[in-house]
């Protein structure tokens, strides 16, 4: 296992794409874990959708940090985390990669749009200038104390001020010292290649689902130079539904006897904690 999660991360990147599908909670870290993903990603979407409120910064850097820290220490996999707009300029940047470093994280993206953010999938965002964002990077670069934690850039310029001013911020966001870049929402699969011819870097593609751009896959990506594919959402969409159906169910049967098929059984889930492994070192601990 490598040294740190930032150095982990690398390590996958390095060796071709990585698939990183978002973790709703500690839970499904490990049940990601389990099923044989190698990295996962903390998505401040789903953080925020599952706590009630849309993703618009609402939420604050404590709140971030507490959720990535629970999920860090649930998983033995390197976990990327979003990190919005870095919760304020750079002197804010500074304190929030020292919290997600601290909280065990691989590493974080920052993003380059003005307070309210949006999701980048949506119409309506403003980006904050290019400097700006350059001395967020370099603040976040210098801020952190293991030089292989991840500090990641993600330009939201494609659906702005376009396709050209997202490469020309992504060269400059590198040039500020970030290790990776994020292209939010490109729009077609060509626009996907050119990027990665343009922009050498360890590149992250980001396959939300309804969004602006088309569903491709980690071989897809992979071959055109990703290194990095993320699912941010998909669980949490399956999930929300599954839910949603379920609630329905038991509203209008009155007892939940036909759901017990489709759910996680008592069994599975204290397999997947480990539960029997609690009880043997305690055991353990008491025999002396
Ligand atoms: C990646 C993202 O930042 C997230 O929070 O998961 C979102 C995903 C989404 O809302 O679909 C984004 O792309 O802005
Ligand atoms: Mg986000």
């Amino acid at each position: 296992m490598a040294a740190t999660a930032g150095l982990a991360l690398r390590q996958l990147w390095a060796a071709g794409p990585v698939a990183v599908p978002g973790v709703f909670n500690p839970l499904t870290a490990r049940l990601a874990e389990r099923v044989g993903f190698r990295a996962v990603y903390m998505s401040g979407g789903a953080l925020s959708a599952g706590n009630g409120v849309p993703d618009i910064g609402l939420l604050g850097v404590t709140e971030f940090v507490q959720a990535a820290q629970l999920t860090a220490q649930a998983t033995t996999l390197p976990l990327l985390c979003d990190a919005d707009t870095g919760f304020g300029e750079t002197l804010n940047v500074e304190r929030t990669v020292r919290l997600f470093e601290a909280a065990g994280v691989a590493g974080v993206h920052l993003e380059d749009q003005v307070m309210p953010k949006r999701c980048g999938h949506l119409a309506g965002k403003s980006l904050v200038d290019a400097d700006v964002m350059a001395a967020k990077v370099r603040a976040a670069v210098a801020a952190r104390r293991d030089a292989s934690f991840v500090v990641m850039a993600r330009t939201d310029a494609r659906g702005v001020t376009g396709f050209d001013d997202a490469v020309r911020r992504a060269k400059q966001y590198l040039a500020a010292g970030a290790d990776a870049i994020f292209p939010e929402a490109l729009e077609t699969a060509e626009e996907f290649a050119r990027f990665a011819a343009e922009v050498k870097a360890p590149l992250l593609a980001n396959m939300t689902e309804f969004g602006k751009s088309p569903n491709l896959s980690v071989a897809e990506l992979g071959a055109m130079g990703y290194a990095m594919v993320l699912f941010p959402l998909t669980a949490f969409r399956v999930a929300m539904k599954a839910a949603e159906e379920a609630l329905k169910e038991l509203h209008a049967a009155g007892h939940q006897r036909d759901l017990l098929p489709r759910m996680q059984t008592r069994a599975e889930l204290y397999d997947v904690l480990d539960y029997p492994g609690y009880e043997a070192r305690d055991r353990g601990y008491l025999r002396g």
